[in-house]
């Protein structure tokens, strides 16, 4: 299938629709493809000077697409889908970039035998450098799940998986990237109780960032055996290590990591 086949709307062209937009652009999506919809008019000219994408209303939109990408905030998917639900055709594929929303949830609010797809990206797809997770939702086919891959593989990686896992995919991947930032910021305020300046210790913190996780995707290894790798007997790491364990950073993650997979179930059933 040649990219940009299909007219995809953007519908709530906040940061991940503005980002799903700018991806497709850079990966030669025609603009005349592309639609966007906003909420308020200060942000659809902001997005129409950005991409030069033609910025409608929700219902044009509906009419005028083959997919329509919804990137609203779970809260206000339900009044989104009172205005347009009722009017999207049942031919169109409806792919939900929510957090937390079952495909059912959108099932239920369209007319019978719409494709849904769920999909679960991240903000990396700024750099191409995306974690997208497809799912096939209720009336999606094999074509349907090819089409959303042929839309975020430019994104960067993409992996197909069961709806039933898309809450722990999201507490895992959707919101990663924030725990990455966390522990780099922490660590750059390290270095600054270390004594280093404040740029020398971003530049050192964000290289090693960028080292380690080159070597985790290119090296095939394990992260305990690249972790051992740096981590000497006697050595400075391993009395880094220790106060890691003894400060419960391992048990915090996967603390973490299971309240945001409850946060996700939270706000699937605050919107059933
Ligand atoms: N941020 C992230 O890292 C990730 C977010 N997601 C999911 O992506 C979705 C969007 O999140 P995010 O981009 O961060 O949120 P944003 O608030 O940045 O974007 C949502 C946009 O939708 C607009 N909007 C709301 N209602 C309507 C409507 N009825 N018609 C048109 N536009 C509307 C909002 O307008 P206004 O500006 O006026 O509020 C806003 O610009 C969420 O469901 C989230 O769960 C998924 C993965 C990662
Ligand atoms: O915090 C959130 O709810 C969204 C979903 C995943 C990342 N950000």
């Amino acid at each position: 299938m040649a990219p940009g086949a299909h007219t995809v709307a953007v519908i709530g062209t906040g940061k991940i629709g503005e980002l799903m937009l700018s991806g497709l652009l850079r990966a030669g999506w025609p603009v005349d493809r592309l639609l966007a919809t906003t909420r308020r008019q200060s942000r659809a000219e902001e997005i129409a000077t950005r991409y030069g994408v033609r910025v409608v209303d929700n219902l044009v939109a509906v009419a005028e697409a083959d997919v329509v990408a919804v990137s609203v905030k779970p809260q206000d998917a339900d009044a989104l889908l009172d205005e347009i639900g009722p009017k999207v055709p049942a031919d169109k594929l409806v792919v939900s970039l929510c957090a937390g929303l079952p495909t059912n949830f959108f099932a239920r609010r369209l007319p019978d035998g719409t494709p849904v797809i769920r999909v679960m990206t991240n903000t990396p797809a700024l750099v191409d450098e995306a974690m997208t997770a497809i799912s096939a939702g209720v009336h999606a086919t094999a074509a349907h799940l090819a089409l959303a891959e042929e839309m975020f593989r430019p994104l960067g990686a993409t992996i197909r998986v069961p709806e039933s896992q898309q809450d722990a995919v999201t507490a895992l991947s959707g919101s990663g990237p924030a725990y990455f930032y966390l522990l780099v910021e922490a660590m750059i305020d390290a270095g600054i109780l270390l004594g280093l300046p404040r740029q020398v210790a971003h530049e050192l913190i964000v290289q090693t960032a960028i080292g380690s996780a080159v070597m985790l995707r290119d090296s095939g290894e394990h992260p305990v055996k690249l972790r051992e790798a740096v981590t000497s007997p006697a050595g400075t790491t391993i009395s880094a290590i220790r106060e890691l364990e003894n400060h419960g950073v391992r048990a915090a993650l996967l603390a973490a990591l299971e309240a945001a997979r409850d946060r996700a179930r939270e706000i699937a059933a605050q919107n059933d």
